[in-house]
């Protein structure tokens, strides 16, 4: 039977008295860009961490790939979170900064036991190649890069784990306008190619206008009519 890539069931997330997240439901298949919309303090981030199991909800379901992720431990969950990356508002914030472009974007692919010293190297420029950055951009370090390419590299570091899912959180919120609508294009292409599901959380209400299939408006945790 076929499923959704994800669906998130009467999501909660509280902390203490306050409820970031109220009995959310959604779903996201291959292929498609569902957006959150809504203004600060809304629950979108605490959404994007509870599908990620960053931080547990306090109640539903979150389906990746029909199964269920939030009774699983830690250990179960290991295996899984290749499958699906994060890439975070704050390009520089995302890497770190005394590791060079290349070494971050290799790291996935050591960590998941998939690097071989024969062809590892030529799979990291492939992937900076993929997100258009030139070779060169491999042996600088995150401060070296304009806020533009340092998204870029983070974007081919979630690519080398070979997601199916990315959860975009305002992704290109902290950079130029000049330079957001070409990385908002290589998401575009990229799910094209590698038919990826996209969570795409952003308080732009044109950018998301603009590059979702279906959007939530968000208000209190809760979705509102549009
Ligand atoms: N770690 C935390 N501890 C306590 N309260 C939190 C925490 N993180 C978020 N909140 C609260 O949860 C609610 C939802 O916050 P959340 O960051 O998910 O919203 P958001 O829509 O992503 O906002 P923003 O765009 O400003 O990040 C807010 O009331 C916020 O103050």
């Amino acid at each position: 039977m076929s499923h959704p890539l994800l669906d998130v069931r009467d999501l909660v997330v509280r902390y203490g008295p306050v409820t970031a997240v109220d009995h959310l439901s959604f779903s996201v298949d291959a292929g498609e860009t569902l957006a959150l919309n809504g203004p600060s303090g809304c629950g979108k981030s605490s959404t994007a961490l509870a599908v990620l199991q960053l931080r547990r909800p306090d109640a539903g379901e979150v389906r990746f790939e029909g199964r269920e992720l939030t009774y699983l431990t830690e250990r179960e969950l290991r295996p899984l979170r290749p499958r699906m990356q994060p890439v975070f508002q704050d390009p520089y914030g995302s890497l770190s900064p005394r590791q060079r472009i290349r070494d971050a974007v290799a790291e996935p692919l050591k960590v998941h036991g998939r690097w071989n010293p024969a062809n590892g190297p030529a799979r990291v420029t492939e992937l900076l190649d993929r997100v258009g950055l030139d070779p060169s951009c491999g042996d600088r370090r995150p401060h070296e890069l304009s806020g533009g390419q340092c998204q870029r590299a983070g974007i081919a570091r979630a690519l080398a784990s070979d997601p199916r899912l990315l959860v975009l959180d305002e992704p290109v919120s902290a950079l130029d306008a000049s330079v957001r609508a070409g990385v908002l294009n290589l998401l575009a292409d990229l799910q094209d190619e590698l038919g990826l599901g996209y969570l795409f959380i952003c308080h732009d209400r044109a950018v998301v206008r603009h590059f979702a299939d279906r959007v939530i408006e968000m208000r209190e945790g809760r979705p509102v009519p549009t």
